[in-house]
């Protein structure tokens, strides 16, 4: 990369150095709170571990979730406690990510010690990437390091922000891999190239559809973004996930991968739940027979044989996104078996490229991540770098000598 990074960094520049690290650990969790995949927290371990060895004090910042204010449910204490398991080392922590209690509490670190601020999305200003509150942010640092790869794409404070307050501002060793890997997957892709989107975070990837359509050969939407297609199409979906505000989006997309030639597949039939719930009661019926009160929580069966025919001589493909609520056993079918296809053409000898939290803790649960050719701690952060964009997290960083 062209940004300089951690092992620019020597021993003599960090020991005794305060180092503000913005990671990812956005890790998922179950209903009582119990981390689920620890996959972004052990990516992270490179770097820290660096840092520690050089002697540097290590602040580590991060989101969890999208909390509105102050959320006890969203607290970083158990991610505190498994890092601190796999680093073998005491990680203190504070509850607060600005303020007296994290200036005394960095004050007494040793070398080599880890701090983990608390979840830095309490404040507003975060997300608003506020100068005064990144001015905070960096106040009780020396330097800053951003191997946060899962949330590059976000112009936040502690991603964007501080790195005017604080030099030198550096990408640790998972963004530097991440980079690395990505860019030259993506950048001449073996084709056909096939992006699989999916998940529940509708409005902030399905904007990201309309580049993809430019890029990709194959289209594939599942999960919880295919509601507002078929509402688009005026179709009854029950108590499904809808972003009402993007249903003109999803009919035009509709529309542009027509009239450019790309297969935009949806599913024809999926599984559908009178609640939101592991016990609920469940039945598989076409798009178009969507019964009131019922939401759909997975792809259907026809539609997975569709899906998986139109991956078999593909290339490349990069996932994003769960086909259902794989955690759930009733509604994991659609999710496991586009890994188990993915999985297949990898050994065949194509590029299999899942990112995103949720989807790589999904490909986990089923044993298959070692099968895939790159597992990425960024969903929406790798389908940006698939559509060209530059990630303000790393644009940010200090150009390299
Ligand atoms: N049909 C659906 N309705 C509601 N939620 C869904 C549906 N399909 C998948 N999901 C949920 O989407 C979540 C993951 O979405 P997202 O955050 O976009 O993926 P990732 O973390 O891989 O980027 C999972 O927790 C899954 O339960
Ligand atoms: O989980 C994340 O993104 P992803 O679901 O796209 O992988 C990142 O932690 C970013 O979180 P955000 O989408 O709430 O900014």
């Amino acid at each position: 990369m062209s940004k300089k990074t951690l092992a620019n960094l020597s021993a003599s520049d960090l020991s005794g150095k305060r180092a503000l690290v913005r990671v990812d650990f956005n890790v998922p969790v179950d209903d009582a709170g119990n981390i689920t995949d620890d996959t972004r927290i052990r990516a992270a371990l490179p770097t820290i571990q660096d840092l520690t060895q050089k002697g540097a004090k290590v602040i580590l910042v991060s989101h969890f979730g999208r909390p509105k204010g102050v959320d006890d449910k969203l607290r970083l204490t158990p991610v505190a406690k498994r890092l601190s398991e796999l680093l073998g080392q005491e990680v203190v922590k504070t509850d607060d990510s600005i303020g007296d209690e994290v200036a005394a509490k960095v004050g007494a670190l040793q070398n080599g010690q880890v701090l983990l601020l608390e979840n830095v999305r309490f404040y507003k200003e975060e997300e608003k990437n506020d100068p005064e509150f990144a001015k905070k942010l960096a106040a009780n640092a020396d330097l800053y390091v951003n191997d946060a790869f899962g949330t590059a794409h976000r112009a936040h404070a502690s991603t964007e922000g501080v790195t005017k307050y604080l030099s030198p501002s550096v990408g640790g060793y998972l963004i530097e891999k991440e980079l690395q890997y990505l860019q030259s997957a993506i950048a001449n892709p073996q084709r056909p190239l096939a992006a699989i989107i999916g998940g529940s975070k509708v409005s902030s990837k399905i904007g990201v559809i309309e580049a993809l359509l430019e890029k990709c050969d194959k289209l594939i939407i599942g999960g919880g973004m295919i509601f507002t297609f078929y509402k688009a199409r005026g179709l009854n979906v029950g108590k499904s996930l809808v972003e009402e505000d993007k249903i003109e989006l999803a009919r035009s997309l509709e529309a542009k991968a027509k009239e450019r030639g790309v297969d935009l597949l949806l599913p024809t039939d999926v599984v559908v739940a009178d609640k939101f719930a592991a016990d609920a009661n469940s039945q598989t019926v076409s798009i178009d027979n969507i019964p009131d009160g019922w939401m759909g929580l997975d792809i259907g069966p026809d539609s997975i044989k569709v899906f998986q025919e139109a991956l078999a001589d593909c290339k490349t493909v990069i996932w994003n996104g769960p086909m259902g609520v794989f955690e759930f056993d009733k509604f994991a079918a659609g999710t496991e078996a586009i890994a188990h296809t993915l999985a297949d053409i990898s050994k065949k000898g194509a590029i299999t490229i899942i990112g995103g939290g949720d989807s790589v803790a999904a490909v986990e649960k089923v044993g298959l991540a070692d099968q895939m050719s790159h597992i990425s701690t960024g969903g929406g952060a790798s389908l940006e770098l698939l559509e060209g964009k530059e990630l303000p997290g790393i644009v940010a960083l200090d150009e390299a000598e």
